[in-house]
């Protein structure tokens, strides 16, 4: 039986649950593999607090770099978060010729270029299933099940906190933040949340995907972004009315060699399975040429759940060292253009849900509805609601489909109507054809 010594940076919820995981499971992985998991050494500033485990004396430090450098440590985990020190660790037992195991997406999708570059200069890995779906192995699908086929297509759902909070807001009609508290004190929000609600943890997830769907480092601001804070009680009713729930989406697509990619709440329809995902789920869609739509289901966050995907990177990891692969997959896929270039406005096609307040007075929808023309926007269908005490009325329109740049110019005209009395909110209807 072969050893593979483990030290992990970072012992909080994730960290935690690395640890219970290979705890409770580390012989059945030896017995499957050969290999046994061990863990040697365990880093974080707080090795006080209990963290609901117990493990030998002399494992824990407070030194992250003496877990490094230490000769009996075969790779690292890296699990402290954010993009200063843990990037600062990473590159270090990179070039110490320490593999490196991550669940953070915000220090690939920051300094992805520089991590891939100085493994591959290495000629070792690091291996990030954590960082994308959590414990849905996602990304070694893309990497190996769907490795013969060019990506069309991926559609995400892939912040547990942001899914948690609109199941909750739908259902429940509870306040935003009484849910997010919620959500913190269940182990799913980044520090800070406003990663989560900005969609920007989205977003940092859309980018790897982008990255190992097309072979080249994204930079985030490839990836237009907007979360779901300030999304109102009223448009999760107006779309349940019309047969739609909203959801945060990473969409993710080849349109004839350019790449679409955008974080974005849309409106998608309620007998659509990517509805029936709830809670702390996540799920991707993955259409390829040759196998056609994929889906994959599961926690995208939690102790446990992503202990989970970073265990079976430890795994994946020390069968590479064991057998001298050199730079893995995981790496040369990132890396295999020096960019990408991507969709604007004009090569963005899509239908929106637009939701206006109109004075309640003839001509006003006329007004509108001219300026939906001008832009070459068909309208697929209008509900005017009661009005209130004010004397406007709100509007939904479900539009066809058009380009995004005729949006943009026809929403500005409409909101400078005088009978135009809020402003406008647009979300994308996507309903996957
Ligand atoms: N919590 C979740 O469900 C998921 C988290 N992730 C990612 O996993 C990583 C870890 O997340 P969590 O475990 O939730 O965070 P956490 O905040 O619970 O744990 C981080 C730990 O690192 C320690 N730490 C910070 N700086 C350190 C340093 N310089 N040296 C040693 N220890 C240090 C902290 O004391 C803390 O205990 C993050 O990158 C996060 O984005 C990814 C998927 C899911
Ligand atoms: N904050 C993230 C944690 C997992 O990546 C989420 O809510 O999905
Ligand atoms: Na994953």
């Amino acid at each position: 039986m072969k050893e593979i010594r483990i030290g992990i940076l970072g012992f909080g919820t994730v960290g935690a649950g690395v640890v219970e995981g290979i705890q409770k499971n580390g012989a059945l992985m030896a017995d499957r593999t050969g290999i046994m998991p061990i863990v040697a050494r365990i880093a974080d500033l707080d090795i006080e607090t209990d963290r609901g485990i117990t493990v030998p004396d002399g494992v824990l430090t407070t030194d992250a770099m003496s877990v490094i450098a230490d000769e009996n440590v075969d790779l690292i985990v890296e699990l402290v978060g954010g993009t200063t020190v843990a990037r600062t660790f990473t590159l270090e037992a990179l070039k110490q010729g320490k593999p490196v195991i991550t669940a953070n997406k915000a220090l690939l999708a920051d300094h992805g270029e520089e991590i891939y570059k100085t493994a591959r200069e290495n000629n070792i890995g690091i291996y990030y299933e954590a960082a994308v779906g959590g414990g849905i192995p996602i990304l070694r699908s893309q990497r190996a099940g769907l490795i013969g086929n060019q990506i069309e297509s991926i559609y995400g759902i892939l912040n547990g906190t942001c899914n948690y909070m609109l199941t909750r807001m739908e259902r429940e009609g509870l306040p935003f933040d009484e849910i997010l508290a919620d959500a913190q004190a269940l182990g799913y929000a980044e520090t800070p949340p406003d990663l989560d609600i900005d969609g920007i943890d989205t977003a940092h997830k859309a980018v790897v995907l982008a990255s190992m769907a097309y072979g080249a480092p994204v930079p985030m601001d490839a990836c237009p972004t907007s979360g779901i804070r300030g999304l109102s009680a009223s448009e999760i009713v107006n779309a349940a009315d019309l047969g739609y729930c909203i959801k945060l989406l990473a969409i993710i697509k080849d349109n004839d060699g350019e790449v679409e990619l955008s974080v974005e709440p849309a409106l998608v329809p309620k007998e659509h399975m990517i509805a029936s995902v709830s809670d702390s789920f996540n799920a991707v869609f993955v259409k390829g040429d040759i196998v056609g739509d994929t889906m994959y289901y599961g926690r995208g966050a939690g102790r446990l759940p992503t202990g989970s995907a970073v265990i079976g990177d430890i795994m994946e990891a020390a069968s590479d060292k064991l057998h001298d692969v050199g730079t893995p997959v995981s790496v040369t896929m990132m890396l295999q253009k020096d960019a990408l270039t991507y969709c604007s406005g004009d090569n963005i096609i899509k239908r929106c849900y637009i939701r206006l307040c109109l004075e309640d007075k003839p001509g006003s929808m006329a007004q509108v509805m001219t300026i939906f023309g001008k832009h070459n926007i068909s309208i697929a269908s209008v509900v005017q609601k009661e009005r209130h005490e004010s004397g406007s009325a709100p509007v939904v329109i479900l539009t066809q489909a058009a380009k995004e740049s005729d949006f943009v110019a026809a929403m500005t005209e409409i909101q400078a109507l005088d009978v135009s009395t809020s402003e406008p909110i647009r979300m994308r209807l996507e309903d996957f054809e």
